[in-house]
């Protein structure tokens, strides 16, 4: 079998580069070296595609390609065993379609209110004046809605405690030190709670019961007026006519939640950097809020054009999650020109593929208009992947990126503090902003955009 070009750097100094500058890296590897790629790890061949055939082989062809779940244990410490990541075949089928009944339409569209209310909410308690970090503030935004519409909490002792371990977790697998420690062989083992590995089981294990205790209890007194994603797992059955188990739907509820708070928190903290560096998209997009009426209707705000193509363009220039889970040759096939054998891993390169600049001409430019010049196919503009595995959430992030983004701009007068660029950083599977997107509130925004003096003294 002739694999695609390896790029010649030893295994441990391209992980180094790529640690360093991620994006930066990715687009020298793709000058040199094409739209197909091999990355050996050990013996196995990963090859990464970032050609809109190629991917559309990856996500079509569920014949010889199968989306398997084995190749996705190493995320089990977060999501469980039992998570729709871990799932293969007619399983995997199954549960995706019960939770995307939760995620989709009338459902969703209900929840549009409460995320305007909740942002407005949040976005109060900053103090006028006073720098903050949005991405901070914006994850923790996401974090809430995330746990409300999957688990149906947005109060108590138990979602206190969640919302808690949840942010405590994000921050400490993204700090500098434990990501270092973490990769290191001799130290990435579990050597009890006061190792780096240790600690970080820990906290998993105590989400991983306060969950399992929430599932329990609303198992023995069911809500049928309830629309979040843990009711539709209680009342559903798997293929043998049986309830789920309470561990199971515990499982199942993990990788929404990690989701939500991980790949929305940072596509929208990402819009927001966009929007405020480049002053003629922010006044656009305001000219677009100022059409509509004082407290809009949540679904006109989502179907805003110009709205649309910044979300869009955001998750083009920066897609928070940079590649696809990955996928397995189960029969031999023929991919671009390469014979791959069974075994073979194959991995959809979306950043690479969103910086074609035959396909997005000035990729480096922030452009929304480019969505209305042209139609992109679900091949080369795929920040949800596609196929067999492709986000349950997308539709959902979307409606969420647009009513957060909407709120914070018609309501508040926003600024970055720096004018230098925001560099992204990769951690586990996401990309986002390395220094937090540091901004200022400057004031209110009264309807039709008139500012409000500033008063610090009323909040
Ligand atoms: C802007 C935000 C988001 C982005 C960019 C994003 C992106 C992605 C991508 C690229 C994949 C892999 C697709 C593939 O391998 O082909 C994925 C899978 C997934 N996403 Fe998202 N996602 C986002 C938000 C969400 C949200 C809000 C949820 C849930 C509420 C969610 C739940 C999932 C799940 C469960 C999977 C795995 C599906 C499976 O294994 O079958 N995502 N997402």
């Amino acid at each position: 079998m002739k694999l695609p070009p390896t790029p010649r750097n030893p295994n441990w100094l391209f992980y180094l580069k790529f640690e360093a500058d991620p994006f930066g890296y990715m687009d020298v590897i793709y000058k040199h070296y094409g739209d197909i790629i091999t990355i050996m790890s050990d013996s196995q061949p990963i090859i990464y595609i970032s050609n809109p055939q190629g991917i559309k082989e990856i996500f079509n062809n569920t014949k010889e390609i199968t989306a398997s779940g084995a190749l996705n244990q190493s995320f089990a410490i977060g999501t469980g065993k039992q998570g729709v990541l871990q799932l293969d075949g007619w399983r995997h089928k199954h549960r995706r379609k019960l939770l995307m009944t939760s995620f989709q339409g009338g459902r969703t569209q209900a929840f549009g209110q409460r995320i305007c209310e909740l942002t407005d909410k949040i976005m109060s308690q900053q103090a006028i004046s006073k720098s903050f970090l949005a991405y901070e503030i914006i994850e923790d935004i996401a974090l809430r809605i995330g746990i409300e519409l999957v688990v149906g909490l947005s109060e108590g002792d138990r979602y206190e405690k969640i919302k808690h371990l949840f942010s405590f977790l994000m921050k400490y697998e993204q700090s500098s030190l434990i990501n270092l420690l973490l990769k290191l062989p001799f130290v990435n083992r579990d050597f009890g709670k006061w190792s780096p590995q240790g600690y970080q089981l820990n906290l998993y294990q105590k989400i991983f019961q306060l969950l399992y205790s929430e599932v329990s209890e609303r198992r023995q007194k069911p809500d049928s007026l309830s629309s979040d994603t843990l009711s539709t797992l209680i009342s559903a059955c798997d293929e043998t006519g049986e309830a789920l188990s309470d561990e199971e739907v515990r499982d199942l509820l993990l990788s929404p939640i990690f989701a939500a708070q991980h790949a929305s928190g940072a596509a929208i903290a990402w819009s927001l950097y966009w929007i405020h560096r480049l002053p003629e998209v922010r006044d656009k997009l305001l000219e677009e809020l100022n059409t509509l009426s004082e407290s809009p209707d949540p679904m006109s705000i989502v179907t805003l054009p110009y709205l649309n193509n910044v979300c869009n363009e955001a998750l083009r220039i920066y897609p928070t999650q940079l590649f696809t889970f990955p996928r397995l040759v189960e029969s031999p096939i023929e991919i671009m020109g390469y014979e791959f054998d069974p075994g073979t891993i194959l991995i959809g390169n979306i950043y690479s593929m969103h910086q074609r600049e035959d396909i997005y001409p000035e990729p480096k430019q922030f452009k929304p208009e480019r969505f209305f010049e042209k139609q992109y196919s679900s091949f080369e503009f795929l920040p949800f992947g596609g196929g067999a595995r492709s986000c349950i959430g997308g539709a959902f992030a979307l409606f969420e990126m647009k009513l957060v983004l909407a709120t914070i701009l018609s309501h508040y007068q926003l600024a970055l503090v720096s004018k230098k660029p925001e560099r992204p950083k990769y951690g586990g599977l996401i990309s986002y902003p390395a220094s937090g997107v540091k901004m200022v509130m400057h004031g209110r925004r009264n309807y039709q955009g008139y500012s409000q003096p500033l008063v610090s003294s009323l909040f």
